[in-house]
């Protein structure tokens, strides 16, 4: 029975998935070109994973812009992890406000369009750009954005799989009064994630191509993680043997298979069909409210404590800061000239 049940303590995985198809280094250098019509940068990520969906590329291109982070898709996180989160940039980002939202429910979305309005005095209007990696919820924002401030429907196209929005679109307007304007932009994975697991978590959580990935592993990894919180709901739902956990993928794949009657030719059960069919009641929150990544305040200290130690790595000082602008500037009317030739 499942009082009897032995979660597995270990998930051994080595292999890196890698995703970063050309629009991204494209978008990323649109980025840093509109930066300059920008008042704030909406850096959104996902809840889910709350450290894993943090890419550094960001931090060299926006800098020290004022930024706001949200923290989106929290329909689907645990909902305990606020409270460390925000506690945690209270003390190392202070003046970094930390929004947890739904684009499903709108959860929230005023209090993103009321720190922009704040901005307004004494600039006459504001604009916004959102950035964050694949399938964080981006455009689904900017969506939920225009609904609440100025009662409008889609503006920006959404999409389960990553990768919709492949180049900066122009300016939406999201709120009248006062005038906000925001710029939707791709997403951007990070170019290298060293730590396979957190490649595996970004993949699960929908931010690489699943063809890129092998989904039986991801699934493996979430029925990992399942019984790892004790949630055993998955059991009763796809009616596995005794409705008692598993640490086996393939049973629990067996069991999806026959229960959505996914057979191929022949009779066999089709385990992909299940994989697919398995990933999906996770995306879409029917396997449970649950964050992926470690928030104990010890684990946001180390994270904060590295970001540090990036941002001082990469820290450059004002009068670098103007240089770098100049090589940049050249680049760009070197680009212009050679586009106009
Ligand atoms: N449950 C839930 N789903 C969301 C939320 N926000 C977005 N989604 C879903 O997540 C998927 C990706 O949303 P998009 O808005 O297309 O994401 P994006 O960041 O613009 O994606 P890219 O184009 O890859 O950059 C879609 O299936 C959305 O319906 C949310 O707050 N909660």
């Amino acid at each position: 029975m499942a009082t009897r049940f032995i979660p597995r303590t270990h998930f051994p995985y080595d292999r890196v998935i890698n995703w970063f198809p050309g629009h991204m280094a494209k978008g990323l250098r649109l980025i840093s070109e509109r930066l300059n019509s920008v008042d704030l940068v909406v850096e959104v990520r996902d809840a889910r994973i709350p450290l894993s969906s943090v890419n550094p590329s960001f931090e060299k291109v926006v800098g020290r812009r004022p930024r706001l982070i949200v923290y989106n898709k929290f329909d689907l996180a645990d909902q305990s992890t606020s409270k460390p989160i925000t506690e945690a940039f209270a003390k190392h980002a202070p003046t970094t406000p930390v929004v947890f939202t739904s684009c499903q429910t709108d959860d929230n979305i005023k209090t993103i369009l009321d720190h922009a309005s704040k901005l307004a005095d004494p600039i006459p209007q504001v604009t916004l750009m959102v950035v964050g990696m694949p399938n964080v919820g981006k455009s689904s924002l900017i969506n939920s954005l225009r609904r609440v401030g100025v009662g409008k429907g889609k503006a920006a196209a959404t999409g389960a799989q990553p990768g919709i929005t492949r180049t900066v679109i122009g300016t939406v307007k999201v709120l009248e009064d006062p005038t906000v304007y925001l710029v939707d932009t791709p997403g951007v994975m990070v170019p290298h994630i060293a730590d396979p697991v957190r490649s595996l978590k970004v993949a699960l959580t929908g931010g690489i191509r699943d063809h890129l990935s092998d989904e039986q592993v991801m699934v493996d990894y979430l029925l990992y993680r399942l019984n790892g919180f004790n949630d055993y709901e998955y059991a009763k739902w796809f009616k596995l043997p005794n409705n008692e956990p598993t640490n086996n993928v393939d049973e629990l794949l067996q069991g999806v298979a026959r229960r959505i009657g996914a057979i191929v030719k022949g009779g066999e059960l089709d385990l992909n069909m299940a994989a697919k069919f398995f990933l999906k009641h996770y995306r879409t929150g029917k396997l449970g409210q649950h964050t992926l990544d470690d928030v104990s305040p010890e684990a946001l200290e180390s994270f904060f404590e590295s970001q540090k130690m990036y941002n001082a790595s990469t820290g450059v000082s004002r009068r670098q800061e103007k240089k770098i602008a100049k090589i940049e500037q050249r680049k760009n009317s070197r680009r212009v000239s050679k586009a106009e030739e």
